[in-house]
């Protein structure tokens, strides 16, 4: 069996339940017809750690938060990305640090360093494909890596692969969706009472937020996944600033409890929408939606996506849109797909 060596850059939620799995379910990785092992890890707390033979999962994952690799054969107390995404014996990066909705740093750089060395990149950060997408599948092609990025939209929820593969024959018209799991949590728990700060804190406790929360309450996270399904889904060119933003930070507990009292619920709509002539507009915003509105039912850290296709209509699909292991997933079908990449098998 296929053994793929990986380097995780970034050991907190996402990786770390990658990793648990990797510990605990190996049989799931040998139903695909491979084996994992990780290589390296790199983290800005804990340091870097590089051991050919494999890391022992069991020895990292119990050590606590503000413990680092120094004292580990191969490990220093220094995030060493660039000289493990280069160096180190890994086939596969996994990159699971945070996302900078701004520059997309320092994931990009550890995105072009990685594919640049002809090594294959599996991520589940936002900002190097919202912001770079285009530059970084070509430089994946020039050096016959492979770029995967399921986990960019809707954690585990396999809506590119999707859309992707199974609308062949169909013109998508535009995209509409609840794409935060954080601010859906957050908008929910408000209807239970909740002042917005004790929401944010739950939902950060439960692995939902962003590393710096106002990306899901200011709607920046929406504008890097509007950006990336404009542009995998729709062809377009959209940066992510041209995706006019509103987030809920304005929202009011009484503007919530009003709202369920008329029937409605607040969510916080994404969208891109191809115009008759061609041009793509997308938008961020919050909206009070009416029960029979197919987005209007989707709660907690669950999202939901509607295509609209020319044949179908409307095609929705929901799924978990945050949670450590629902993420660690994506990345799972990501390195399943390089898989099929490596072996010319169906690769989208
Ligand atoms: N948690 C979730 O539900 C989802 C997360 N994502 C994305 O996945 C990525 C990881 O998310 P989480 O694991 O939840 O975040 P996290 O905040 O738990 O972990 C990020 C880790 O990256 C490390 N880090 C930050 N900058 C670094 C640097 N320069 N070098 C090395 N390490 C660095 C931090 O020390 C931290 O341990 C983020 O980009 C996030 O946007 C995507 C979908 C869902
Ligand atoms: N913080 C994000 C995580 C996934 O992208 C969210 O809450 O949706």
């Amino acid at each position: 069996m296929t053994t793929y060596n990986l380097a995780l850059i970034g050991f907190g939620g996402v990786n770390r339940a990658l990793a648990t799995l990797i510990r605990d379910e190996p049989h799931r990785f040998a139903a695909l017809g491979f084996e994992l092992r990780v290589v390296a890890i790199t983290d800005l707390a804990f340091g870097s750690l590089v051991q050919e033979e494999g890391i022992d999962l069991a020895t990292v994952l119990a050590m606590p938060r503000g413990a680092n690799f120094e004292g580990l054969r191969g490990g220093s107390s220094e995030p060493r990305n660039e000289e493990v995404i280069k160096n180190s014996p890994a086939d596969i990066v996994v990159e699971a640090t945070f996302t900078s909705p701004v520059d997309g740093e320092p994931a990009v750089s550890h995105v072009r360093w990685a594919l640049a060395a002809g090594k294959h990149v599996v991520t589940t950060n936002k900002g190097p494909v919202a912001l770079h997408g285009r530059e970084l599948n070509a430089l994946a092609k020039e050096n016959s890596a492979s770029f995967e990025y399921e986990g960019s939209v809707m954690s585990g929820t396999p809506v590119l692969r999707l859309a992707q593969k199974m609308f062949e024959g169909l013109q998508l018209k535009g995209v509409q969706g609840i794409l935060n799991g954080t601010s859906n949590y957050v908008l929910g728990r408000m209807e239970a009472g909740l002042r917005l700060g004790e929401a944010i804190a739950e939902a950060q406790e439960h692995g939902y937020a962003e590393a710096d929360p106002t990306a899901d309450i200011g709607g920046s996270d929406v504008r890097l996944k509007v950006a990336i399904l404009a542009n995998e889904l729709l062809g377009a060119s959209l940066h992510p600033d041209e995706v006019d933003t509103i987030g809920i930070q304005e929202i009011t507990s009484d503007q919530v409890a009003q709202a369920l009292a008329n029937g409605q619920r607040w969510k916080l709509i994404g969208e891109a929408t191809r115009g008759t002539d061609g041009k793509i507009t997308a938008s961020v915003r919050p909206a009070t939606l009416t029960a029979d509105h197919p987005l209007a039912g989707i709660s907690g850290a669950t999202n939901a996506v509607s295509f609209e296709t020319d044949l179908l209509g409307a095609v929705t699909v929901s799924g978990p849109g945050a949670g450590r292991t629902e993420t660690a997933y994506a990345l799972v079908s990501d390195i399943a797909a390089v898989d099929a990449f490596i072996n010319g098998g169906v690769h989208v």
